[in-house]
């Protein structure tokens, strides 16, 4: 039998302990599976007296995340602490250091500073692994690393914050509005600390960065990804689309364009009857699109215990293997600085506008997306039991026009002197 791979568990909340009793409750699998023990020797968390729901007495303690990396019996440093600088990639930093493998869930750490520490590894003959890092339970690293690494990735898309996906499809089943559905699910323990994090689409942003790395072999550059929350979605707008036979989600979409690479992470428009519109709670979905493959979906848990720590073990056993891949699926040195484009991609748009009822309101509107070259495909004016008679709002659904006609059109809006507010677009994503 081979020598044991010892685990350095930094990190003992939610992931943490779904990591601890994997390992205990499936060592015989793990062994079977990879001709070697997978043990813990030593873990770290802040506060050594509360109560985990796991016995960690085996385990010897370390306060501090960083001597935890550099200890002598640990091989593999688990970070499962969270945040993007602070202990996480000091521990990370110094198991690199020590020639130490890192398998870490933390997609803040690796959107911020994958590439240096990617190269860091490389040089020190360290792998970093990160499959827990995007969509939770969903091998969806793999599947881009290995199962489609004969591929020339066409698209990255996905539904990736499952806090965001419940809130958005509570309001929708409820009919309730943003405000009341944010206070149910920090009630509920769904948002991050600081959720703006989760509503703001960072979190989501972070692991659309990191897919478009290993897709289009480009280092990480989240801070180029067109972000915008769900803050804004209203309830109006959730029916209205339903009533189209749409629903709203905050999609991401990645794609090397000639122009070069386009990464966003806004609510969008997609079919009720497609695998993204059927989405429901808390569930994830990626899409990927190879040129040989075509189209792969991926559903399953974006969080939570277990979930989560199956992402992190599957990690753990392919080092246990002896499978060493690197952490973007290319040398970090041959990983492209990639040219960031705004997204140009023409799309459908879904337009709602306040305006003043008054003759050639509406005129004026269709005239500022006519200049502007967008064709209208639906357009209807909606009479609302109980709205002010003084006032008209107006639903258009454009055929296919490019992001920045879209702005200037709406732009243009604001000089006709019949608008009452800002109008809302939103994009019809085809999936
Ligand atoms: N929860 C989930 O479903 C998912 C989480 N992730 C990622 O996994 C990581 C962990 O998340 P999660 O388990 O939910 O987080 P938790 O907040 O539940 O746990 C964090 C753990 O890290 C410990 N910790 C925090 N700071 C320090 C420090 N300075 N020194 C030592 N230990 C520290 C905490 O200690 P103590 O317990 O003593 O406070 C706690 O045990 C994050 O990067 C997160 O983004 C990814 C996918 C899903
Ligand atoms: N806050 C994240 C946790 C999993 O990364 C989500 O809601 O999806």
């Amino acid at each position: 039998m081979t020598a044991p791979l010892r685990l350095g568990l930094a990190g003992l909340g939610t992931v943490g302990i779904g990591v601890v009793k994997i390992v205990q409750r499936h060592a015989g699998l793990i062994t079977a599976r990879t001709g070697r023990p997978v043990t813990i020797t030593a873990v770290s968390a802040r506060d050594r007296t509360k109560n985990r729901d796991a016995d960690l007495s085996a385990y010897a303690w370390e306060d501090d995340p960083v001597a935890l990396a550099r200890r002598d019996d640990v091989d593999v440093l688990i970070e499962v602490m969270g945040g993007h600088d602070g202990p996480a990639r000091a521990a990370t930093e110094a198991a690199i250091a020590a020639g130490k493998d890192v398998v870490t869930a933390n997609k803040a750490l690796l959107a911020h500073h994958g590439q240096e520490l990617a190269e860091a590894a490389e040089a020190a003959g360290a792998v970093i692994r990160f499959e827990a890092a995007v969509a939770g339970g969903i091998p969806v690293i793999k599947a881009l690393t290995e199962g489609l690494a004969g591929n020339e990735i066409r698209r990255v898309m996905g539904v990736m914050n499952g806090t965001c996906n419940y809130i958005l499809t509570r309001m929708q089943a409820a009919g309730l509005p943003y405000a009341t559905v944010f206070e149910e699910a920090r009630q509920l323990g769904y948002l991050e600390a600081d959720p703006n994090l989760d509503v703001g689409g960072i979190d989501a942003g972070h692991k659309l960065s990191l897919l478009a790395a290993i897709a289009f072999g480009t280092r990480v550059s989240f801070d180029k990804v067109e972000l915008e929350g769900i803050g804004n979605v209203s309830i109006e707008d959730i029916n209205l689309a339903d009533e189209m036979g749409y629903h709203i989600k905050l999609l991401g979409v990645a794609q090397m364009s000639g122009r070069g690479l386009e990464q966003r992470m806004t609510p969008c428009l997609v079919p009720a009857e497609s695998p993204l519109g059927q989405l429901q709670g808390g569930t994830n979905m990626v899409v990927l699109e190879g040129d040989s493959v075509g189209q792969i979906v991926l559903r399953g848990p974006g969080a939570g215990e277990g979930p989560t720590a199956s992402a992190v073990m599957a990690d753990v056993i392919d080092l246990a293997r002896g499978l060493r891949i690197s952490t973007f699926g290319q040398p970090a040195a041959t990983l492209a600085q990639p040219v960031a484009a705004r997204s140009a991609t023409p799309a459908p748009y879904y337009i709602r506008a306040t305006l003043l009822d008054k003759p050639g309101a509406l005129a004026k509107i269709a005239t500022c997306l006519g200049e502007a070259g967008i064709s209208i495909d639906q357009m209807r004016q909606l009479n609302k039991p109980g709205e002010k008679d003084d006032l008209a709002v107006v639903l258009i659904v454009t055929h296919k026009a490019a992001p920045a006609d879209i702005a200037h059109a709406l732009d243009q809006f604001g000089a006709t002197g019949v608008m009452l507010g800002a109008p809302v677009a939103i994009r019809i994503e085809a999936v």
